[in-house]
């Protein structure tokens, strides 16, 4: 289990993440997805110990990173693929992985296996490695202590439609045997056949969070304030037609001219603090992470790696 629990941090004046909170469960793929920039890579750094929030807490099966006996076992994680040491080789990189993890040097074979660099791969320096084979060899590091949680920063980066096709097989067997798992990535398509549930984030806040299943079905736009009657008189006002979502949130029902952002720029006017926003239909969500990403990620793109 992982969890954040209104993490923050700022650099300088600005503010990266902001009151980010979520959970990931055994036996599930969390997708955390955003635009660059907004704030992915910062909050997986704060969850894994290597940066430090100014405020929140995260914690994996409970504890926080630094305070668990032989990380490895608990998380494996790749945050940056690319910060290898070009000059070793494959084999090379794991042996000293296992050895930093206390796994035996026999788990380098099974690893190697693993992530498809077995055979002459194994035996080739780091530099001359593509992106996509780099990121095998940092989800193999990451899996080396046979960890019940993994942390991956944009591990489908570099590989190609097979590579992604292998890492989504891997992720559903690890997440299949009970593991619990959360990847980040920038491309909606990419993550979107992968996960069981989605938390997505803009401007380093968190935007919409849910089971995948939730967030496609039904149709509108889940919303909720800190001060809910506030929130259905204005609804009101503004002639929306509303119900009271499952979950004590307000769906607002589809309407071409109220759609989320309109929504948000009403409660603005009206002083009603918004704490979720979130469209509750595939072709929403499509539309929010488009609109979040300026359209980054062509609908082909989409396609091509389903
Ligand atoms: N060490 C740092 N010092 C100052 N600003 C930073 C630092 N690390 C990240 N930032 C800024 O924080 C914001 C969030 O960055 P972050 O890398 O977390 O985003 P991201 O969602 O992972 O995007 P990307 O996919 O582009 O890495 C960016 O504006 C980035 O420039």
């Amino acid at each position: 289990m992982i969890t954040a629990q209104e993490l923050s941090k700022r650099y300088g004046p600005t503010t990266v993440v902001h009151d980010v909170s979520f959970s990931c469960e055994p036996g599930t793929i969390t997708g955390f997805l955003g635009p660059n920039g907004a704030g992915k890579s910062t909050t997986l750094r704060m969850i894994t110990g290597l940066t430090r929030p100014d405020r929140g807490t995260a914690t994996i099966d409970g504890r926080a990173y630094a305070e668990l006996g032989n990380p490895s076992r608990v998380v494996g994680s790749l945050l940056d693929a690319s910060a290898m040491h070009s000059g070793r080789s494959g084999r090379a990189t794991l042996r000293i992985a296992a050895d930093l993890a206390g796994a035996g040097r026999g788990e380098v074979d099974r690893v190697l296996e693993l992530v498809g660099l077995s055979g002459r791969a194994a035996d080739r320096r780091v530099g001359a490695y593509s992106l996509g084979m780099r990121q095998r060899l940092g989800i193999g590091q990451a899996l080396i202590a046979r960890p019940r949680a993994l942390i991956l920063d944009e591990p489908a980066n570099g590989l190609d439609p097979d590579g992604i096709a292998w890492m989504r097989t891997l992720l559903r067997d690890f997440a299949g045997s009970g593991g619990t798992v959360l990847l980040s990535s920038h491309l909606l398509g990419e993550v979107q056949a992968t996960v069981d549930r989605l938390v997505m984030i803009a401007s380093g806040r968190v935007v919409a969070h849910g089971t995948l299943d939730d967030l496609l079905t039904s149709t509108g736009v889940v919303v909720r304030a800190t001060d809910m009657p506030a929130l259905r008189t204005m609804l009101d006002r503004v002639g929306a037609t509303h119900h009271l979502h499952d979950d004590g949130a307000v769906l607002v029902e589809h309407d071409d001219d109220l759609d989320a952002e309109r929504i948000a720029r009403l409660a603005s006017q009206a002083g009603v603090l918004l704490v979720e926003l979130r469209h509750s239909d595939r072709a929403g969500l499509e539309q929010l992470f488009f609109s979040l990403t300026g359209g980054a990620g062509s609908p082909q793109t989409l396609e091509t790696v389903r």
